[in-house]
């Protein structure tokens, strides 16, 4: 890691919380849409956890108890999801678990604005989205167009810290220089690849990650740190042997899945930078 300040930053580095995830893998449930359920899944298999796809309201519940961590992410959303999402996260609470949010296109229509504003009032532990999804929470303009982002992530920061406080979350914004707040500390993140956002579902993948990090990390700003790092070394390294978004996406799986704990740490370029603007 490049920043000699973040010792004061991260209780945790990236390293010390991938060792314990393939130590032990953590059960993830996973609450995604249709386009992400067997990619998302993948990912996980490949960094070392062990994601599990269970979203009926029947049971949803009940699994959150046994899960490390649950992840919830409206892409496809209809009634009978967000019912499963609402018992999820009941569980999830009850058992002391975290849970992520991931706002997939929250600024597109109105039952996403409605079920989004419902969402953040449950107090996710993190939110994950793209700058123009985060712009849309923080209440500012948001350029998005559908699931995918058109916004800067720069742009998207002063509203990412002011996310951060009002709902208490931490909050990331990614795209070419991910962003990480939780009103009080902040990093930027530099790595993966502009093929990234050319294969859909990486980001609700990433918000499933961050998941497996945050089942077992002491503080979520850190899990939240530790798997974007892991997806922009991931990336990186996939990006080198690359010749289109077809080709990088064996090569990304297979990156996360060979990036060892040192090499996470060696590898991951990290900033911490003010979380309050001068
Ligand atoms: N232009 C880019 N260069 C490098 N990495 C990127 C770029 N755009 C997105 N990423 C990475 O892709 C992943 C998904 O982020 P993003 O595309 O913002 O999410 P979403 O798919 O939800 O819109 C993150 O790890 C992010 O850092
Ligand atoms: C294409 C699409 N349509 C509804 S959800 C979805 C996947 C979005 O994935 P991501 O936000 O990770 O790009
Ligand atoms: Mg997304």
């Amino acid at each position: 890691m490049t920043d000699r300040s973040l010792p004061v930053v991260l209780c945790q580095t990236p390293a010390t919380l991938l060792r314990t995830l393939r130590a032990e893998p953590p059960l993830v449930q996973c609450i995604t849409n249709y386009v992400a359920m067997n990619i998302a899944a993948n990912v996980l298999l490949a960094a070392g956890a062990s994601p599990a796809m269970v979203w009926d309201a029947e049971e949803a519940g009940d699994f959150a108890a046994i899960a490390g961590a649950l992840t919830v992410n409206i892409g496809t959303l209809s009634g009978p999801f967000v019912d499963g999402m609402r018992a999820a996260i009941r569980g999830a609470e009850g058992a002391g678990r975290p849970w992520v949010l991931d706002p997939v296109a929250c600024q597109a229509t109105a039952l996403r604005r409605r079920v989004t504003a419902e969402l953040v009032a449950l107090e996710p532990t993190i939110i994950r989205g793209n700058a123009s999804e985060i712009r849309a929470l923080a209440g500012e303009a948001s350029r998005g167009q559908g699931v995918d982002g058109r916004d800067s992530v720069t742009v998207a920061e002063d509203g990412a810290r002011r996310l951060a406080v009002d709902s208490g979350a931490v909050v990331a914004v990614t795209g070419e220089v991910d962003y990480v707040t939780d009103g009080r500390r902040a990093v930027r993140i530099e790595g993966g690849s502009p093929f990234m956002p050319m294969n859909t579902a990486l980001g609700c993948s990433l918000t499933c990650l961050c998941g497996a990090y945050a089942a077992s990390a002491e503080e979520a700003f850190d899990a939240t740190v530790g798997a974007l790092a892991h997806f922009a070394v991931a990336g990186r390294r996939a990006h080198a042997g690359a010749t289109g978004p077809g080709s990088f996406a064996p090569r990304f799986l297979d990156a996360l899945h060979a990036v060892t704990p040192e090499e996470l740490d060696a590898e991951a370029v990290i900033h911490a930078t003010r979380a309050v603007p001068a």
